[in-house]
């Protein structure tokens, strides 16, 4: 049987669901974002909204249904991700809609995970509701890309972000702060990219040389901080390390080989810092076992900040997806591309945005 059509105005409403799943990202790990919207054809009018809560639970859908009262009958409604057909800690979310007298359902994409995998679309169907997929789809692909990846890779959707001077280089941090090479406005973006991550990734020397913090310190977004990752075998470390002080406030996870100093582990278990052994493999820390130990808390979005041996691991690793480069002043794009080279070693990527921020200019690549 043919898939039923779908209408300009299902588009719109799609849009206003993908715009609703964008911005909880980073907030609904191990779940992910999904925007709902709930409306009435014939009179055009949203009836209500509703997006994946912070820490993944409610679902977007229940929380719609709920939200629309009594109007939701014989209504439809416009979801990013199919709709769970598992019971989890709540009921799934297709026997809701069934039971809140939908009559239609827009889905932009099936959900990957096994235990739904098109049976929530074939619940709606089969209890008669008229279902159409794709709408959105691409954009919706790409908001769900760290649930996705996580359920078919066993990986985080992960992000390169650097931030280079006019020649392309690091200015090393003096061991109190960093050098900041970009200014304000740049910066407040970098952090504001951190509150869409569920986790954000450095190395030893950058914890050594930038004593950095890792928050999303905007107003109102500090709750948005992701949990902050270090990469370091022997756990050399200051004990006076702002992100090993402020652990207990925001979680702050060690990636360590097993036989690191057993008085510096307990000193950061103390402090809260939660330890994760990786074994080693050439030298370093094995990135897949971090991936998998990153997956196994649920991670779906990952920031690898730095410094450049990490970025250069992930990249010779092929685990980058996307690498966001900031830059002080405003060289062209060769100028960009061949510092991320220098930086990287060689990856096929692609530009998808470029944009100017005060002084400094911003690039958003995607694994070509
Ligand atoms: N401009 C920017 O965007 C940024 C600049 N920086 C700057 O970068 C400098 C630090 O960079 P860099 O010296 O390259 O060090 P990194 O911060 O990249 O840390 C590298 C260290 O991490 C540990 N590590 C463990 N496993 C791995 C692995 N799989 N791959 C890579 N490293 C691993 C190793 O130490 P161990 O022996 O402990 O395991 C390694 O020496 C700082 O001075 C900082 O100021 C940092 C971030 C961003
Ligand atoms: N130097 C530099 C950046 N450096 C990054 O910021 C981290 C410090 O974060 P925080 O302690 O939270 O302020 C630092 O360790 C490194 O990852 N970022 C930028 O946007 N522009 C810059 O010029
Ligand atoms: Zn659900």
């Amino acid at each position: 049987m043919a898939e039923p059509k779908s209408s300009a105005f299902d588009e719109e409403m799609m849009a206003i669901a993908l715009r609703m799943a964008e911005r909880g990202l980073g907030a609904t790990m191990p779940n992910p974002s999904v925007g709902a919207v709930i409306a009435d054809e014939t009179t055009g009018e949203i009836l209500a909204r509703g997006v994946t809560a912070p820490g993944g639970r409610p679902h977007a859908e229940t929380q719609a249904i709920a939200a629309a009262g009594d109007r939701v009958r014989g209504a439809t409604i416009y979801v990013t991700l199919e709709p769970c057909s598992h019971h989890g800690r709540t009921g799934p979310c297709a026997e809701a809609i069934v039971a809140a007298g939908l009559k239609r359902a827009v889905v932009a994409i099936e959900d990957p995970d096994p235990r739904v995998s098109g049976r929530g679309l074939d619940k709606l169907r089969d209890a008669g509701l008229e279902v159409v997929r794709g709408v959105g789809a691409a954009e919706a692909r790409r908001i769900t890309r760290g649930h996705i990846v996580r359920i078919t890779e066993r990986r985080p959707f992960t992000t390169v972000k650097l931030a280079l001077d006019g020649s392309g280089e690091i200015a090393r941090g003096n061991g109190v702060s960093p050098i900041w090479v970009t200014a304000e406005m740049a910066r407040a973006h970098g952090m504001l990219l951190r509150a869409h991550y569920d986790a954000i990734l450095v190395g030893s020397a950058t914890v050594r040389d930038d004593d950095p913090e890792l928050t999303c310190r905007l107003p109102g977004l500090i709750d948005r901080s992701p949990a902050r990752i270090i990469l370091s075998r022997s756990l050399d470390i200051p004990a006076g390390a702002k992100l090993v002080r402020s652990a207990s406030g925001v979680p702050t996870w060690m990636m360590t080989a097993p036989d690191s100093d057993p008085q510096k582990r307990e000193q950061l278990t103390s402090h809260g810092v939660e330890i994760h052994d990786i074994p080693i493999v050439g030298q370093s820390l094995w990135l897949p076992a971090i991936m998998e130990a990153l997956v196994g808390r649920g991670v779906t979005r990952l920031l690898v900040e730095g410094g450049p041996r990490i970025w250069r691991s992930f990249a010779e690793a092929s685990l980058v997806d996307e690498v966001i480069l900031y830059m002080a002043g405003m060289p062209g794009d060769d100028v960009a591309m061949d510092a991320i080279e220098r930086q990287l070693g060689p990856v096929a990527l692609s530009l998808v945005d470029r944009r100017t921020m005060g002084g400094d200019t911003m690039w958003r690549l995607h694994r070509a």
